[in-house]
């Protein structure tokens, strides 16, 4: 399998503060990634650099073996990466329908299949953004990104805020982009139980670098590294 995306000690931060600090990691096709790590230890800036939003001071980033680093965000949508940010970024005046099909660029998704993929996205294309629950606005952010035909989507804590039996169909939603559609995710989520099992790889951060590097089940099922890790003391499954 060949890699999809490779960090290659990348110094990236805000202005002259460095938040990532030689970061390194890569991942292969159709692999999906959880991003774990405390608060503040750079998980959204590292998903801010993949899409171009930061300054990077020093080393690569490498999209389907093309060096990106300098790119606009603008080319990097258009190369495959679909962004969800944390803030959902719902136009609020804009119809579901039209929050969808302003972003759409050719490809194999479009408003049916992200409706036959989000029935409830269906029912709700007439309404507004602002008239949408949290978890109807998560699907459409979603389903926004599918409708940029992405080979892999970015999603920085989509399960914030949302009701469990919410993040439980969303849960199911993104691994089954991944695993029937061929659409892997880098998840970065507060939940590291919930992002392990919504993964196959999975690395951990600490003050910017990478602390470690793994399979998603391996990690799961060894709760004291998790808890060493993160501090979560628990594992998926016995
Ligand atoms: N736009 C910005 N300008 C300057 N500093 C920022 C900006 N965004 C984040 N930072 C700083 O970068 C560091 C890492 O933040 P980041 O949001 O990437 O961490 P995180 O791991 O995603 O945290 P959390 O889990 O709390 O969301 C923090 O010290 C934060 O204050």
């Amino acid at each position: 399998m060949s890699e999809m995306l490779v960090f290659d000690q990348v110094i990236a931060g805000y202005g002259n503060a460095v938040v990532l600090d030689r970061l390194g990691f890569s991942l292969k096709q159709g692999q999906s990634l959880a991003v774990l790590g405390r608060n503040g230890v750079g998980k959204t800036t590292l998903l801010e650099t993949l899409m171009g939003n930061t300054r990077v001071m020093r080393g690569a980033i490498r999209w389907c073996g093309e060096d990106i680093t300098r790119w606009p965000a603008h080319w990097r949508v258009r190369a495959g990466l679909g962004w969800v940010p944390q803030e959902r970024e719902v136009f609020p005046s804009l119809t579901v329908a039209e929050n969808l099909t302003v972003v759409a660029r050719p490809g194999r998704w479009n408003l049916q299949r992200v409706y036959e993929f989000f029935p409830r996205l269906k029912e709700r294309r007439g309404n507004f953004g602002n008239q949408l629950s949290g978890g109807e606005q998560q699907m459409l952010a979603i389903g926004r990104a599918l409708m940029t035909n992405p080979k892999l989507l970015l999603l920085d804590e989509p399960m914030e805020g949302l009701a469990p039996i919410i993040v439980e169909e969303l849960a199911v939603s993104i691994r089954r982009l991944c695993e029937r559609e061929g659409l892997p995710s880098i998840v970065v989520e507060q939940h590291p139980v919930l992002a392990l099992e919504m993964t196959h790889q999975a690395i951990v951060l600490e003050r910017g670098t990478v602390v470690h590097a793994g399979s998603s089940h391996a990690l799961a099922n060894d709760a004291a590294l998790l808890d060493k890790l993160l501090g979560v003391g628990i594992a998926v499954s016995a």
